[in-house]
């Protein structure tokens, strides 16, 4: 059996059952599955307006950066800053990498060979396009996405620049590489191949080097998933991360898949669990983010502004407005 990805953990031995089917959702069984039952008037009391899709939850668990926060509201100036550089600024992807020493700036820009690179690389033989002239190398910070083959990364991506820019589909291990976008020129969003049943050693291998040793990664955005919980895999990232101190946050995605009437009580849950047995009760306070990349709701109410806003403060781009 092939070595799986979880970053750089030898996994084949807990993964000796395969996926029953790439058309679905990870199959590993969920540590946490959500409420079982609840009595009708429980859940009539408890039943969410539309309006509330993830914002109660934000302010609950990310106060500092929920645009529905009342009290300390964030700077003015960064919210419309925000607004207009994800709603207007030109969004292209730079690149799209196979190995760590391919990626601009690591490498001169005459040593540059993006196509020798692939097949070098002996990944599937798919092209890249663009292929990045390094001459036009511009060091901006970076934020990368990661998560679990399937969560959701790519579509939070396409949801934060409000277009289709990066591939998504219904079955697991699409994003085979590190897809990199660049926003305005201001800032770069990574986008990282998934970890669990469909990922790879060289995979996490690269995403692992790329944590490590990218001196322009301003912070790591884990993504999760908010309606079937955590799984041993996202333990074992959580491990790695917390353990070499890298800076990171939790995105809950896909809270549209809850139902409303459970949903506050749901992810309540989940995040008591993770607190409780995970890694991360190491942590200080790990900051939470609550999203949905389904269409249906408007960015604000899908917890998408508020991550737009933790992605400008998070990578410094702000710092003219703060200081
Ligand atoms: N209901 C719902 N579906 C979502 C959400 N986000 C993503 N999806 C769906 O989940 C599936 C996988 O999405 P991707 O964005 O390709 O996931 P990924 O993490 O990039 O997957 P890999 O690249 O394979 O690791 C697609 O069918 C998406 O439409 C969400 O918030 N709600
Ligand atoms: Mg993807």
């Amino acid at each position: 059996m092939k070595e799986k990805y979880v970053g750089n953990v030898n996994i084949s031995r807990i993964l000796s059952q395969p996926a029953k089917s790439s058309s679905k959702q990870s199959t590993t069984k969920p540590l946490y599955k959500g409420p079982t039952k609840q009595s009708k008037s429980a859940s009539k009391k408890s039943i969410a307006s539309p309006k509330s899709l993830t914002n109660d939850l934000n302010l609950k668990y990310n106060p500092k950066h929920s645009l529905s926060q009342k009290i300390i509201k964030p700077d003015q100036r960064v919210q419309s800053y925000t607004a207009n550089l994800f709603s207007n600024a030109r969004f292209k992807l730079d690149w799209s990498i196979y190995e760590f020493k391919n990626l601009p700036h690591n490498r001169q820009a005459e040593e540059f060979d993006a196509e020798q690179d692939v097949e070098e690389a002996s990944k599937p033989q798919k092209k890249i396009t663009p292929i990045y002239d390094p001459r036009d190398y511009k060091d901006l910070p970076e934020v990368l996405f990661l998560g679990r083959c399937n969560v959701g990364k790519s579509s939070l991506i396409n949801s934060l620049i409000d277009k289709p820019l990066a591939r998504v589909k219904r079955f697991a291990g699409l994003t085979p590489c590190l897809n990199t976008y660049n926003i305005g020129n201001v800032v770069r969003l990574v986008d990282s191949p998934g970890y669990g049943v469909k990922g790879k050693q060289w995979q996490g291998e690269l995403t692992m080097q790329y944590i490590r040793e990218r001196q322009q990664l301003r912070k790591i955005y884990l993504i999760l998933n908010a309606h079937l919980g955590i799984n041993e895999f996202d333990e074992m990232i959580l491990s790695q991360l917390v353990e070499s101190k890298i800076s990171f946050d939790l995105v809950f995605n896909k809270v549209d898949k809850i139902s409303p009437a459970q949903r506050r009580t749901h992810c309540d849950q989940i995040v008591e669990q993770l607190l409780k047995t995970s890694q991360i009760s190491k942590l200080m306070r790990p900051t939470l983010h609550f999203v949905s990349c389904n269409d249906d709701n408007t960015r604000t109410l899908s917890g998408i502004s508020d991550l737009q806003l933790n992605i400008v403060l998070s990578s410094g781009i702000s710092g003219r407005f703060t200081r």
